[in-house]
Parts: structure tokens; C-alpha cells; sequence
């Protein structure tokens, strides 16, 4: 699900261009395999959609394809069509956009080191997701394309970040390296924050995470172990200790996370209270499920390491 305008703009692409949206560059591929559209602010994905045919049939999703042409657009400016979600008023530059997949780096939510952030000023989430990035290169991939990005400027002393994004009609994946240049050992920590387009979020069920131990974020990091599988009812917000294969299921669609360099599933919504940039209306049709290194599982990088942090999204019916 995506705003209206940045739909309108993926359907006045032919091929690959490079347009503004919401005061952002933006990357946006409408080709045979199915679309893609990458904000160079955070080098963030925006939205990913398997043409149709390219991918085996979902059944009747109401979010699983681009709307019908003329379909109307919802009163928030939402409008059907790819597996993430984008809310329909972002915040204004410099703030970060809040949906599809912002790259927080080098720490995760407010778990910066003293070496990052001296004073603890740092913000949520790390510089990376406000940052401009340069498009490296575009290359045709597996018939589809991968994308290479880098950050404009230094965002770390001695950490250097780039991004590498693939999509073609079976699956995106998105990766995020850390080269460690500098000298002495680093800690980091991260997360790839994947903002999951869901029919509703109060009713989805995610599978993979039974019997895993979580910290509630909402219980002051109060350590518990998840029984059965996980329903979503209400905001939650949980770090589990898991590098297991998961499957979201929303009662029409069923995606299957993996994860790469990863053993914190970090599973978010805030229920009701919803960031000043989300609508209400909006906000029940997220989930997010991150790909992240959190206080359970640091990575520390020595000179000359580097650390890849990854997530493929692709349909459980899928091989
Ligand atoms: O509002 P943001 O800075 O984008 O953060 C959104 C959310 O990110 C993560 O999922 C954290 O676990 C949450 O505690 C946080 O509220």
C-alpha cells in the first residue's frame, strides 16, 4: 500500500526512472518482472510488486496487485498494490519517510555506544535513514535488477555502510554491509525496519517464533518466552532471539522473512497510538518485522571485518 502520488508516478513509468516524490529522489523501475521504487534518502525502499503472471497466484488479494485502472483512491491517500507500506504524509525533509524498508544504522532504536555518540544525542535509530545516498550502479540481475547504494557522506569514523537492493518477480532482498576501515574494534547494531503492507495488522499471525525468548519493549525489557505462535492483538513491541525463517500471514497473503546476519526479529506495531505521521486509517494496515542486530545479539567488528545484515521477502507458496 502506497500513497496516491507516488503510485501515479510508478504508473507514468515506462522502464526505469528517476522522479521526485514527497521532496525526495526517488528510484522507480515499472518493468516486465514487476516494480520497484527506492528513495535515495536512506537508500529506503518504498515499495516492491511481482508483476502479475511473473509471480504464482495469491488467490483474491486485495493488496496483492496494482488497482484497477480508475480504481479510487481510500480518504488517507492510500491506495492498494505491493508488499509494503508507505504512510501518505511523510514527514518533510530532514526527516526520514515512515514505511517500506528505512535502514537503521549503525545502531538500532536509541542503543548507541559512547564512541558513536559521546553526548547520547545521536538519533533514534541512527543517521543513516536521514542521509542522501548516491545511486551507485543499476544492474540487470537474475531477470530482474540490483541496485547499489552508498551514503553521500562519512555518517561513522571508522564504519563505512553501503546497500544493495534485488528484486525480480519472486522475491526482494535487501542488504546492508558494514566495512569496518578504521582501527580499533567497533560494536554496532542495526535493523532493516520492514514496514509489511497487511489487510489488518490487529489480525495477523506471524509463524517461526514459537518457543522463542523476546524482550517486551513495552514491559521495560521484561524477558519472556513466546507461547504458540504469534497473533498480533494491539501494540506490541518485541526483540526476539531468533535467526528462524519467519511467515506473516494476514489471512490473504503469506510472506516468508528470512533473514541474513540477523538473530534479533524485531516485531513492532504501536496498536492506537500511532506516530504523528500515520493516519489512523493508515495505520492498521502495517506490521513491522525487522531484520536486526539489537542489544541481543551486537556485532563487533574488528579492522578489516565487514558485517552483512540482510532480508529476502519472498511468497511462502514460493519454493
Ligand atoms: O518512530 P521510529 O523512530 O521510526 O521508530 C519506530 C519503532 O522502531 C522499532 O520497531 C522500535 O522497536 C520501536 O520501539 C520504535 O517505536
Amino acid at each position: 500500500m502506497i500513497p496516491a502520488s507516488l503510485r501515479a508516478l510508478l504508473d507514468a513509468t515506462d522502464g526505469q526512472r528517476r522522479a521526485d516524490w514527497a521532496g525526495r529522489e526517488v528510484w522507480l523501475a515499472r518493468e516486465p518482472w514487476g516494480e520497484l521504487a527506492v528513495s535515495l534518502q536512506g537508500a529506503q525502499v518504498l515499495h516492491y510488486l511481482p508483476a502479475p503472471g511473473a509471480a504464482p497466484a495469491e488467490g483474491s488479494l486485495p493488496f496483492a496487485g496494482a488497482p484497477a485502472a480508475g480504481a479510487s483512491q481510500s480518504p488517507e491517500g492510500l491506495v492498494p498494490g505491493g508488499w509494503l507500506w508507505v504512510t501518505p504524509t511523510p514527514q518533510a525533509l530532514p526527516g526520514a519517510i515512515r514505511g517500506g524498508i528505512p535502514l537503521c544504522w549503525p545502531w538500532f532504536a536509541d542503543e548507541r555506544t559512547a564512541d558513536e555518540s559521546p553526548d547520547h544525542s545521536g538519533p533514534m535509530h541512527g543517521p543513516a535513514r536521514k542521509a542522501d545516498w548516491r545511486l551507485d550502479a543499476v544492474d540487470e540481475h537474475e531477470e530482474g535488477v540490483e541496485l547499489h547504494l552508498s551514503p553521500l557522506e562519512r555518517l561513522h569514523s571508522q564504519l563505512v555502510p553501503r546497500a544493495v537492493i534485488q528484486a525480480n518477480a519472486r522475491r526482494l532482498h535487501v542488504e546492508l554491509v558494514t566495512e569496518h576501515v578504521g582501527e580499533t574494534p567497533v560494536k554496532i547494531t542495526g535493523a532493516l525496519h520492514s514496514y509489511l503492507a497487511v489487510a489488518d495488522a490487529q489480525a495477523c499471525r506471524i509463524e517461526g517464533l514459537a518457543g522463542a525468548r523476546y524482550l517486551d519493549k513495552l514491559a521495560d525489557f521484561a524477558e519472556r518466552e513466546q507461547q504458540g505462535e504469534l497473533g498480533v492483538r494491539g501494540g506490541l513491541d518485541r526483540i526476539y532471539h531468533s535467526n528462524a525463517e519467519l511467515i506473516l500471514d494476514d489471512g490473504r497473503r503469506r510472506l516468508r522473512i528470512a533473514r541474513q546476519g540477523s538473530d534479533s526479529a524485531v516485531v513492532w506495531h504501536p496498536g492506537d497510538d500511532l506516530p504523528a505521521d500515520t493516519p489512523a486509517e493508515a495505520g492498521r494496515h502495517f506490521l513491522c518485522i525487522e531484520s536486526a542486530n539489537t542489544r541481543l545479539d551486537p556485532v563487533w567488528l574488528v579492522p578489516g571485518a565487514q558485517h552483512l545484515l540482510g532480508t529476502t521477502l519472498s511468497l511462502a507458496s514460493d519454493p
